[in-house]
């Protein structure tokens, strides 16, 4: 049985007064019955980790480096946010493979870091809409998915994250029928890939809303959501959790 998980990505926002969404979440869902997790910019982690000590919320990163330490100015290694008290970390994210131009090599180099430093590793996996349209989303999805996991990759500490590109941040969503086919290739692939492949959990990203997340949730192979925008706020961030843990 996978537990399910509800993480949010606050992507680069979030400022100290923001960490009082914490509270809220907390005082919501004080015994949830999924697993909670918030990645906030890096200059929240700490601050968040302790003010989340206690609760049921984890914390996490939105990527690391794939060396340990070293002289990478301005980046931050998966042992840092460890150290900072980050349980996860996101990595491969459609935004970092676009602007960063992240390889899926560079992205199983980070998720080994991330394994070393005892992290769980979320690995994002997505198609463009030329991609989709093209009929080359199973494909492109198999391809990432294959080069970006690592050997040391087991349920125990890997996440994979489904977010087609054209769904995020833009308000549109795939079908039901859509988002089944491409899970339910995902379980396939990470059957074959790792062992205990079918323990892994798979999330679905891009859009996700209190209005559309128990439909979502109710589609075999989701074991929950990254969830952007909606995560900002904890009024809509406590409704998908809501909504995954009645799923
Ligand atoms: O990491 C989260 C995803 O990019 C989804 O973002 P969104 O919920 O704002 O569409």
């Amino acid at each position: 049985m996978r537990r399910k998980l509800a993480a949010g990505n606050w992507k680069m926002h979030g400022l100290a007064a923001d960490l009082d969404q914490v509270d809220a979440l907390s005082v919501a869902h004080p015994a949830p019955e999924c697993d909670i997790l918030i990645c906030p910019p890096a200059t929240l982690i700490a601050r968040m980790a302790e003010r989340a000590a206690g609760s049921a919320i984890h914390v996490g990163g939105q990527d690391c480096h794939h060396a340990d330490a070293g002289a990478h100015t301005g980046e931050i290694s998966a042992p840092m946010l460890a150290d900072a008290g980050a349980t996860h970390v996101i990595l491969g994210h459609s935004e970092r493979r676009a602007d960063h131009g992240e390889s899926d090599a560079l992205v199983r180099a980070k998720a080994e870091a991330a394994h070393r430093a005892g992290l769980t590793a979320i690995i994002c996996v997505g198609e463009t809409e030329t991609e989709r349209d093209d009929g080359r989303t199973l494909d492109v999805i198999g391809t990432q998915l294959s080069g970006s996991l690592p050997a040391t990759a087991r349920a125990q500490n890997t996440v994979i994250a489904y977010e087609p590109v054209w769904a995020i941040g833009t308000g549109r969503t795939p079908s039901a029928e859509q988002i089944a086919e491409v899970h339910a290739h995902l379980r396939a692939r990470l059957v074959e890939l790792i062992p205990g492949g079918d323990d892994v959990r798979l999330l679905y990203g891009g859009s996700v809303k209190p209005s559309n997340a128990a439909q979502i949730f109710a589609i075999p192979n989701v074991d929950g959501a990254l969830v952007g925008g909606a995560s900002l706020k904890a009024a809509d961030f406590s409704a998908i959790i809501t909504a995954l843990e009645n799923a």
